[in-house]
């Protein structure tokens, strides 16, 4: 098959979301697409693997070999040298939550390098970031997707950006937005029976690879926010910043500054009765707690926190990380449309880079 043919792929970080990928990356490469995509970098923060002459690294073996390889990353500003120089056109799927990668798009785009990827930190940091971001893709015609970003693989940003695009006007929108908050509130504060110890429920959050990298980004609403913040800016409001509207944070003030996230989850324990006593007070009304939070567009409002339910409201009978998000417009009037599903986990959020990268060779190639 001639380059031309070929389509260059780094993968930066190979984490819950970046294994679940790589997996099913395997299995597009096997169904032998037109173009060849070819692995040509993999890296996590402390290693990395790659071939100078760009030979294909091969998928299924890519982890252990990661592992076990003595190459240390290369420098973020050589990923996009090395890619640039690609004999074809190159993608870079950034797996991890780090905001030195995601400041890097705008080189990246600038040099002709499609971004596929689930990372927040870029669409949701400064506003200059974003248009910095979107202005390198429009000039070089390199391409970026990041559905996972919001809500793992539900359709979220391609339904908001269609919604757009047709002219639609996007009025209100509003639901719960973290698989963790969803999975917490599910298990801590359920509907029907008792419910688990609030700090166990945030450990098996973690466990079950719903949590951010470090927990704390979760539980104190900043990524609730940095989701508001990318869906605000689609739907037309340029909001500065996450942390330029009201963010409840769950996190206990005597656990504000705690060293690392290990630390905060080993002391998380002694302030479980924190959430109990909101638990309680909801249920003295006959309602449950939930984490939502809403843009109202007219208004130019963003909010992000906890508010009551009645138990048979939607918000109340989710199940598992499932997030709910409806958007109300004017075609839509009084009947929002309504997006539902896991809103995390490995393979829901591979799925939606996976499909990203699908819709990107389809253009790039
Ligand atoms: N988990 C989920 O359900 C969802 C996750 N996401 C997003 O997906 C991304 C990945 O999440 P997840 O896989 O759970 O996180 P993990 O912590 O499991 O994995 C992160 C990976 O990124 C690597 N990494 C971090 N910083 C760097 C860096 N500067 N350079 C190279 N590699 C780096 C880590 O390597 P090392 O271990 O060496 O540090 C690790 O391999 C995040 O942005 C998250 O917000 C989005 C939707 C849902
Ligand atoms: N930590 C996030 C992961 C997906 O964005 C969440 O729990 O929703
Ligand atoms: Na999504």
């Amino acid at each position: 098959m001639s380059a031309a043919k070929q389509v260059y792929i780094a993968v930066i970080g190979a984490g819950g979301v970046g294994k679940c990928f790589l997996s099913q990356l395997q299995a597009l490469a096997a169904r032998k697409p037109s173009p060849k995509l070819n692995l040509a970098y993999i890296a996590t923060s402390r290693k990395a693997l790659f071939n100078d002459d760009y030979s294909a690294i091969d998928i299924g073996s890519a982890v252990d070999s990661l592992a076990g390889s003595s190459k240390s990353p290369l420098a973020l500003s050589q990923v996009v040298d090395y890619l640039a120089a690609a004999p074809a056109k190159a993608v870079l799927v950034d797996n991890t939550s780090s905001q030195d990668v995601a400041e890097l798009y705008p080189l990246a785009l600038s040099r002709g390098i499609s971004i596929v990827t689930p990372n927040k930190k870029a669409f949701s940091g400064s506003y200059k970031l974003w248009q910095d971001i979107f202005s390198a893709a429009a000039s070089s015609g390199a391409k970026v997707y990041h559905e996972s970003s919001v809500g793992a693989g539900l359709p979220v940003i391609s339904t908001l950006k269609d919604l757009v695009e047709t002219g639609d006007k996007v009025t209100k929108v509003e639901g719960v937005f973290s698989g963790t908050m969803s999975f917490l509130f599910n298990s801590f504060a359920p509907t029907e029976g008792q419910g688990g110890k609030w700090s166990a429920e945030v450990k098996n959050a973690k466990a079950l690879g719903y949590t951010e990298p470090d927990p704390r980004d979760d539980l104190n609403g900043l990524d609730v926010a940095r989701k508001l913040t990318i869906l605000a800016r689609l739907a037309g409001l340029p909001v500065e910043s996450p942390t330029s509207f009201p963010v409840q944070s769950l996190i206990p003030k005597e656990l504000e500054s705690v060293a690392s996230g290990d630390e905060f989850l080993e002391k998380l324990p002694a302030f479980d009765q924190q959430l109990e006593d909101i638990k309680a007070e909801a249920e003295k009304e006959g309602k449950v707690v939930r984490f939502v939070g809403s843009i109202d567009v007219a208004t130019k409002s963003v909010k992000v926190g906890l508010e009551k339910f009645d138990r048979s409201h939607p918000i109340a009978a989710l199940k598992g990380s499932d997030n709910i998000i409806s958007f109300y417009t004017e075609r839509y009037g009084s009947n929002p449309l309504i997006i539902q599903g896991a809103g995390a986990g490995g393979e829901v959020t591979a799925m939606g880079v996976t499909g990203d990268l699908i819709k990107v060779v389809s253009q790039i190639a």
